[in-house]
């Protein structure tokens, strides 16, 4: 619950991870704050606060390429669920908005609707590296193949999802849908979730994970707090592609209602 510590730890592990050897991190969704819908207007912060400006900081300090979890973020008067990306020299790369709400309402498991309090971004977001480009989307967002797919045929080798999946339907579908969103379209993809507090409002499944183009697990982690970490060999997008060539088999003949971006 205190934004201080969240944001001094978050900072304490970007380092480790720097001198680790990351070249880019990622934290998880709504890493400044609790998660929940009674928490985000306090904790919510307009473009350049508190939490912007120290991950701007961490960036450039560790000089990694940081994706910046979420954070709740006030515009205009209104809340979103956002993500800032940096590059090593503190620049803003990227900010997405989760596009997708997380309303749903699972009988004796879960209900949640951020709806009540939040709006839903209306872009789909990328950024380049020296490593290639990737897609940005925020936990339910991997639900929702379409993102996926679009930002694979935009030349992308990876979406990276910040997320908090909870204890209901994280151990059905967390590691599936990143698996999924990895074979579909033959590209790496990670999500990052805060560890769990199982005193918490929302207790999350944790698991951060790292997956590759062939839909393998490169790693990941229980529950506590840890890093995860993965070396992303990028000739494997290209070898996955070839060796299995379903990007340049798809008969948009027969759907053309999903044709190419
Ligand atoms: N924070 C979220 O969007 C949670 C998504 C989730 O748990 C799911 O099952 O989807």
């Amino acid at each position: 619950a205190q934004k201080a510590a969240n944001l001094a730890n978050a900072r304490s592990r970007v380092l480790e991870a720097a001198r680790a050897g990351a070249q880019m991190v990622m934290l998880p969704e709504c890493f400044n704050s609790p998660y929940g819908t009674q928490y985000f207007g306090e904790y919510a912060e307009e473009a350049g606060g508190e939490s912007t400006a120290a991950l701007a900081a961490m960036a450039r300090e560790a000089q990694v390429y940081l994706v910046g979890g979420s954070i709740p973020e006030r515009a205009g008067g209104r809340l979103f669920n956002t993500c800032t990306v940096w590059g090593p020299d503190g620049a803003l790369l990227a900010r997405h908005r989760k596009v997708h709400l997380f309303d749903i309402d699972v009988p004796g498991g879960i209900t949640f609707r951020e709806s009540d309090v939040l709006q839903a971004g209306d872009a789909l977001t990328e950024f380049g590296t020296p490593w290639g480009r990737f897609g940005v989307a925020i936990c339910y967002d991997m639900r929702f193949p379409e993102m996926a797919m679009i930002a694979a045929r935009r030349g992308c080798v990876g979406m990276l999802y910040p997320g908090a999946f909870n204890t209901t339907t994280g151990p059905l579908h967390w590691e599936l849908l990143l698996r999924a969103r990895a074979v579909d379209n033959q590209i790496f993809t990670a999500g990052c979730s805060p560890a769990r507090d199982a005193a918490v409002t929302y207790p999350t499944w944790g698991h951060s994970t790292i997956v590759d183009p062939l839909a393998r697990v490169v790693a990941t982690t229980g529950d506590a707090p840890d890093i995860v970490y993965g070396d992303l060999d990028m000739q494997l997008v290209e070898d996955t592609r070839r060796s299995i060539p379903v990007s340049t088999q798809r008969r948009f003949d027969l759907y053309p209602d999903v044709a190419s971006q």
